[in-house]
């Protein structure tokens, strides 16, 4: 239904050019969860944005396409993509719901202004009914419709947030970390009620998050993203079982798995690129404890791996191998040292 290939995104900073998304490309279904995994900065956020293209003036659209049930949504102009996409047919949940609201209208008030500006011949009396109704499926009082967004509690504001963007029974919905504002017992409540919506309208949903545990739980697949790439790609079970990536193995060293009661988690040592103006290598090099000669020299191209898995690493066919290393602490740890040592030696040459 949507698919987007090797979609291109840019930033145009005084720094240079950041390329917050490259080649880019993923599909998703009917009804299909996908989740966007990746930490914060390699791009998550911008790629959602592109899709509709909520996007800052200094950022551009540089090549790519997404199409929606075959239609090229960056042939469309900012105005017809407004009218014929934006909460009809695609729309958003953003991390924090005050930002997505106006203080000055009542929830209810703007659920009817984005229902009427789509739909001519629905009257406000209907549109306030289904916002009444969506409240009600969401768990709120549906007289609530006539507060201001400060008179909600953060869970609620994300719950009203998530019946405007289902105001108008849209194909896709893109949920852009909707819960890291909140605490986490709500956090898990919500993502409960915004999935049994989305299997009562048949939505989809690509759901944005830096957290492994989210998208292992509640995804069909999983797209990781780093340094503007999907770097590996696969149904939610080989992504968590099975991974190949040097970066997903750290990612998922890095959360606890809700199967197992005592763990060891690991962080990836260092931080993700900065993508200004990036040389032609694989990104996580620097962070990897995998990397080679090659690796630093050459971007690694997509390899599949049966059952849609597809992979960007110039070592994922020694998977034993990777798979192995990357549970041990010193694979990391040395690594950091590594590190440490280089930095060091530069202060060094510095001072000297
Ligand atoms: N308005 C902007 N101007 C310049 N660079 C930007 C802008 N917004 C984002 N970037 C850069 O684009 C890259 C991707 O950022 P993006 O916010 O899409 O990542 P993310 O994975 O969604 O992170 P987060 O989880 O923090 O939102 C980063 O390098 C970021 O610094």
């Amino acid at each position: 239904m949507l698919e987007i290939s090797d979609l291109e995104v840019r930033y145009d900073t005084e720094h240079g050019e950041v390329h917050a998304v490259n080649g880019l490309s993923v599909d998703l279904a009917e009804n299909e969860t996908l989740g966007l995994v990746g930490e914060s900065g390699c791009g998550k956020t911008t790629t959602a944005k592109s899709l509709i293209r909520l996007l800052e003036s200094n950022c551009t659209i540089a090549g790519g396409s997404v199409e929606l049930d075959g239609r090229d949504l960056t042939d469309l102009s900012l105005k017809e993509l407004k009218r014929e996409v934006r909460w009809s047919e695609i729309s958003m949940i953003p991390q924090n719901a005050m930002n997505g609201f106006d203080p000055v209208y009542t929830v209810g008030e703007q659920i009817v202004e984005v229902v009427q500006a789509h739909e001519s011949d629905t009257s406000k009396g209907e549109a306030r009914e289904r916002a009444r109704e969506l409240f009600e499926k969401l768990g709120i009082d549906g007289d609530r419709i006539d507060d201001y967004p400060h008179q909600f509690s953060g869970g609620m504001a994300q719950r009203a947030m998530v019946a405007l963007a289902l105001a108008l029974d849209p194909k896709v919905i893109l949920a852009d970390e909707p819960t890291t504002a909140l605490d986490v017992v709500i956090q898990d409540r919500l993502l409960d009620v915004i999935q049994d919506l989305q299997d009562e309208m048949d939505v989809a949903m690509l759901l944005i998050t830096h957290d492994m545990s989210v998208v292992s739980e509640r995804c069909d697949n999983i797209a990781v993203m780093y340094g503007g790439r999907i770097v590996e790609y696969a149904d939610a079970e080989t992504i968590i079982k099975s991974p190949r990536h040097p970066y997903t193995l750290g990612l998922r060293n890095s959360f606890p798995d809700i199967t197992e009661d005592s763990q060891d988690l690991i962080s990836i040592p260092g931080a993700p690129p900065t993508l200004v103006d990036p040389d032609e290598m694989c990104q996580f090099a620097p962070r990897c404890p995998f990397a080679e000669e090659e690796c630093w020299e050459v971007a690694p191209e997509p390899v599949e791996y049966g059952d849609g898995h597809r992979v960007e690493c110039h070592r994922a066919d020694e998977v034993e191998y990777l798979r192995s290393e990357a549970e041990k602490h010193e694979t990391w740890t040395e690594l950091e040292s590594t590190e440490t040592d280089d930095e060091l030696t530069e202060t060094e040459v510095k001072n000297d």
